[in-house]
């Protein structure tokens, strides 16, 4: 059953060749079994799922069902989830048991899926690698040696391995689209504003956004429909209708109007992708669709403003984890001062507080207009790049990320593995949607057989279009199906 896309599962459901529980209990097995090395899960709650999936079954029995019912998933542990541990991946939120759950989990009980547990991320979700985990690293299921990219590692890993056929991800700069990419997945960072943020763990308020991570870009359709929405406790969720995602899944791309911004084509960008890229570009000609070259001509400036922007809404943010309400307390505090102190050295890792020190330096007096101030008016004419775009062209297409996943360990410095978000965080400056495909596989070493993935952006709510343009690409193209070895595994 671990092999079959999450539609294919729901359709097994509805058809009763297997019941919710069943499925449950063999995804459950898988996790037990091969999760150990991978380290993709943080908390797996096997107990909660099993009473999930007997209500879904019952719900199903009573007639009472939705097109998600009684299908697995798992969560990136950002996610309040009420009773359940919620860490972020830090030490600081540890011992920090939700109260209430986030929108987008409340949602997707409503539509009778089961959540299998929390999954491994990057702390905070402040990483490319999974490396900054306090839950440790988690591997990359297509090669050991190699990280499944972050900051939503472990949804990714998880996904890719068949431990469930979906996961919730969260989006900053790259966070869903970047480790899809890596393990060969589909991942969908939507619109800012398109799906609620109440309950979820914040990093950058202003450009974080939650998102599907799953085999196919049909599966991330359903999963969309159903976290979507306005929420009155989230004032930046936007009060617009939620379409039905896989109504325009088969429409033909005759005449689609492609652009390749040439900024994503430049320096750095590892021959393998570019060549991955090019051919997946022509499959979409032999569709009928047109492609041209576009300029972002603002590119070079987005790496700049997103790691001014995003500390500072960090060290805004993070500022709430000092020990007194909730999270992680030293022992014996002499007194306020050194309870704070304690609390928070102790608590944060090594880029956590890297970041709170970058965001409190740019917002603090006298350094407010040099930094803030003015990467706030380039991300206005970032945005306006794509605005721009989008008069000329319906979608544009370039590499979810300039390398395959790398070595654990290979990237020390703190700016090389910055520069790994130089073609998705523009994206989250802009607001507009985005979405990752596995579009092949490096050849060379040491990323021999790693995976490849095609990014594929849209004007501000556009996420109709993307998934119709990803599904009719896997219509064409079977990257999507390859499974890495580990997956292959059955019990
Ligand atoms: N959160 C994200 O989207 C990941 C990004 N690489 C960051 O560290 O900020």
């Amino acid at each position: 059953m671990h092999d079959k896309t999450l539609t294919e599962l729901a359709a097994g459901l509805a058809s009763g060749a297997f019941s919710s529980r069943e499925l449950t209990q063999a995804f459950l097995a898988r996790i037990d079994r091969l999760d150990g090395d991978l380290n993709s899960f943080i908390s797996v709650t096997a107990e909660q799922a099993l009473v999930e999936a007997d209500r879904a079954d019952a719900a199903r029995a009573a007639g009472n069902i939705g097109p998600l019912t009684g299908v697995p998933l798992a969560l990136k542990d950002l996610f309040c989830t009420e009773g359940v541990k919620t860490s972020a991946g830090s030490r600081m939120l540890d011992n920090f048991i939700a109260p209430y759950d986030a929108t987008v989990v409340e949602k997707l009980r409503a539509a009778g899926t089961v959540s299998l547990g929390k999954t491994n991320m990057d702390e905070f979700a402040m990483g490319s690698s999974n490396e900054n985990s306090f839950y440790g690293p988690v591997r990359n299921p297509w090669d050991p040696a190699a990280v499944p990219g972050g900051s939503s590692g472990g949804s990714a890993a998880a996904v890719a391995a068949g431990l469930v056929p979906a996961a919730m991800g969260t989006d900053t700069g790259g966070s869903i689209r970047q480790p899809a990419a890596f393990c060969g997945i589909t991942g969908l960072k939507p619109t800012y504003g398109r799906v609620s943020r109440y309950g979820i763990i914040a990093y950058a308020s202003s450009l974080d956004q939650a998102g599907p991570m799953a085999r196919t870009a049909e599966d991330c359709a359903h999963l969309l429909g159903a976290i979507a929405g306005h929420d009155l406790r989230d004032s930046t969720s936007v009060a617009r209708g939620v379409p039905d995602y896989t109504q325009e899944l088969d429409t033909p791309l005759a005449g689609l109007k492609i652009g390749l911004p040439k900024e994503y084509f430049g320096d750095g960008l590892d021959p393998a992708v570019e060549s991955a890229i090019r051919e997946a570009v022509k499959v979409f000609e032999s569709l009928g669709a047109t492609v041209r070259e576009i300029s972002l001509p603002h590119t070079h400036y987005a790496i700049p403003a997103y790691y001014v922007i995003a500390p500072a809404e960090a060290s805004s943010n993070l500022a709430r984890y000092d020990g007194v309400r909730f999270g992680h307390r030293c022992n014996a505090p002499e007194d306020l001062m050194d309870l704070y102190k304690r609390s928070r050295a102790e608590g944060f890792g090594e880029e956590v507080k890297r970041r709170i020190l970058m965001g409190t330096h740019t917002l603090s007096e006298g350094f407010f207009d040099a930094y803030y101030k003015k990467a706030q008016q380039v991300r206005r004419l970032i945005r306006q790049d794509f605005l721009d775009a989008f008069d000329e062209v319906d979608v544009l297409m370039g590499p979810a990320s300039p390398t395959p996943a790398f070595d654990l360990g290979a990237r020390k410095d703190p700016v090389s593995m910055y520069l790994q978000d130089i073609y998705t965080i523009a994206i989250n400056l802009a607001g507009i949607p985005g979405i990752s495909v596995p579009a092949g596989f490096a050849g060379g070493r040491p990323a021999e057989g790693r995976p490849v993935g095609l990014q594929i952006l849209g004007a501000h709510f556009a996420e109709a279009r993307l998934l119709n343009v990803a599904h009719q690409f896997q219509q064409a193209t079977d990257w999507h199906l390859r499974r890495p070895a580990l997956a292959e595994e059955t019990l």
